[in-house]
């Protein structure tokens, strides 16, 4: 991809997407509850009706139908709908935070009311930012059970000035090394209904977008990061929050860590010898 030598953002346009709205439904099948458990080598790996479903399970229901034909070059809806017409080319999930009033269940009927909260402009290291930020609230049978902001950040084409490499991680109290591998990235993206192109197509990952590798998808990590905090407390959270700092690729070998901290659990993922990914906090 040619990279314009500079990308004239028209903010105040991009501002008249906020406060638009969407619904959407779903319900949580035995069938997604059983696929999801087994992505993630869960135990117990049938999920009856009425028994409770992972944290984040959600990121994979209601999800919109858009036709084929309604993609864009990176395999996204069309921009200009929901979201904005950002005109920068490369997508990421940046993070989110969620609060849950309640668990989803197998069975639940769930709908989803999404809102543009926020659109922002900024300058990182990396280039010119653009930030959407969409408020998310889930109810199941009526009740609200979730709460949650979803930051997506658009970013200019690559120049291939990544910029100063950051800090490698520290080690987590305790560690659970992981291997992304095509076979999970291509469950999240088949469970999540969500065509990105980075998270599956390599030499669009690599020569379109300028990325060394296929990109591990920021949702599946903070899931991974929500169910680790859970099976070590026993609980899952009742607020889970998460950032990208870094991109994480199918080619590294990386890790879970948690530590202890005043709220809960500080999390993080890491490659080996790398930087911190994937940034996450849970409490209860
Ligand atoms: C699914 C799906 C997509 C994906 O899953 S993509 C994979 C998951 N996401 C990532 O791997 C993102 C990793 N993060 C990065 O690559 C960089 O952090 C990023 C977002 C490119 C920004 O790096 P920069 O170095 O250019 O930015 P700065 O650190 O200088 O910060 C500039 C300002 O932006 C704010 N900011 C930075 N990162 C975030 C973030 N993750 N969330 C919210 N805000 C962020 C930062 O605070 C600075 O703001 P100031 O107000 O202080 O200026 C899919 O698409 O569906």
């Amino acid at each position: 991809m040619a990279a314009p030598d500079s990308v004239a953002i028209d903010i105040d346009h991009l501002k008249a997407w906020i406060g638009r709205e969407d619904t959407a439904t779903d319900v949580i099948g035995e069938d997604l509850a059983r696929k999801y458990h087994a992505m993630f080598d869960m135990p117990n790996a049938s999920p009856r009706h009425g028994e409770a479903v992972p944290r984040l399970i959600h990121f994979c229901l209601a999800q919109a139908a858009i036709p084929t034909s309604g993609l864009g070059v990176d395999g996204h809806p069309t921009r200009g709908g929901f979201l904005p017409p950002v005109p920068l080319p490369r997508r990421m999930w940046a993070g989110g935070a969620l609060t849950f009033h309640g668990d989803l269940k197998v069975g639940d009927a769930v709908k989803r009311i999404s809102r543009i909260a926020d659109v922002t402009l900024k300058e990182g290291r990396t280039g010119p930012l653009c930030f959407v930020t969409v408020a998310h609230r889930v109810e199941a049978n009526g009740a609200l059970l979730i709460e949650e902001r979803q930051d997506i950040v658009y970013r200019a084409a690559d120049t291939g000035g990544a910029g100063k490499a950051p800090p490698p991680a520290e080690s987590g109290s305790f560690v659970k090394p992981m291997a992304a591998g095509t076979p999970l990235l291509f469950r999240y993206s088949a469970l999540t209904f969500n065509a990105h192109r980075i998270h599956y197509d390599r030499p669009y990952a690599t020569e379109v977008e300028g990325y060394p590798a296929l990109v591990v998808q920021g949702p599946m990590q903070a899931a991974l990061l929500c169910n680790y905090a859970t099976e070590l407390r026993g609980v899952p959270p009742v607020h889970f929050s998460f950032r990208g700092l870094s991109p994480l690729f199918d080619t590294d070998a990386f890790a879970l860590h948690a530590k202890a901290d005043k709220d809960g659990l500080a999390l993080w993922t890491a490659r080996d010898g790398g930087p911190v990914s994937m940034a996450a906090e849970a409490s209860w």
